[in-house]
């Protein structure tokens, strides 16, 4: 049985440094934008493998309901299966109440040896609620950031002072290609009987059309 995710359980067992990506979301869709930042992160930082982590109870959406976990698990398992560096984790899935990053950062870091080294990938956007995050100080300790910009998005100093004020957070940032899509906005299209192709991988559009979701009254 598989204790973080399915894939690769066993990194950094030969002693030697690796880099491990974490890519955290609510994934409800997972779309081409999640993993597009998640390709480039892998690139722009080296990392060996990237798991990504659909939340329980996401920590900053719990004003809209959520698609059962297990169903939201099973799409990111799709959308990744062609790619051998990705895998995804049940984690959070599986953690009852409120998610918090800091638990599943101390999982990882309980599971891994020291040699691994953990990357939390996140919008440049979010980076700056991450002071707000349940035992922020222990995140910080626990992960580096991997932020991702557009192209002609200029982090200003003003944006580092800022992020700088808030904790000893180590952020690095790399540029993602322009996707302008989000699971709103997949959701919205679904809800409108609007095709999702080009838009998420085509095992995870024939989830969605099977199971039915996101049609119209099922959504927030
Ligand atoms: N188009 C995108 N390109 C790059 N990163 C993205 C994109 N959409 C979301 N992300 C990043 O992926 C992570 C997980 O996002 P999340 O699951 O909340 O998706 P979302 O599309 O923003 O959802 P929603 O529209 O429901 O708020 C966040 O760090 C977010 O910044
Ligand atoms: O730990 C927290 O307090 C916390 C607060 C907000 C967001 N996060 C994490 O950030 C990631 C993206 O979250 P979201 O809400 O944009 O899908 C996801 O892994 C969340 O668990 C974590």
């Amino acid at each position: 049985m598989p204790v973080v995710c399915e894939r690769f359980d066993d990194l950094g067992s030969d002693g030697a440094p690796v880099r491990l990506g974490i890519m955290g979301g609510t994934f409800d869709p997972i779309h081409l934008g999640h993993l597009a930042c998640a390709e480039q992160a892998r690139e722009a930082f080296g990392l060996a493998a990237v798991v990504f982590i659909p939340t329980g109870r996401p920590a900053f959406k719990r004003d809209r309901a959520v698609t059962d976990g297990r169903l939201r698990l099973e799409m990111c398992r799709a959308a990744v299966a062609s790619n051998p560096a990705f895998d995804v984790s049940a984690l959070e899935v599986d953690r009852p109440g409120i998610t918090y990053a800091v638990d599943t950062l101390r999982a990882l870091a309980a599971h891994y040896p020291p040699n691994v080294e953990l990357f939390f990938i996140a919008g440049a956007d979010s980076i700056l609620s991450i002071a707000r995050w349940h035992k922020s100080e222990d995140v910080a300790r626990l992960a580096r950031f991997a932020a991702a910009t557009r192209p002609g998005y200029v982090v200003t100093d003003e944006f580092k002072a800022a992020l700088a004020a808030q904790g000893d957070f180590r952020v690095d940032y790399f540029e993602v290609t322009a996707m302008a899509i989000s699971s709103s906005y997949l959701r919205r299209r679904a809800a409108s009987g609007l095709s999702l192709r080009y838009l998420t991988p085509e095992p995870v559009r024939a989830l969605i059309d099977g199971r039915g979701l996101y049609r119209a009254g099922t959504d927030e």
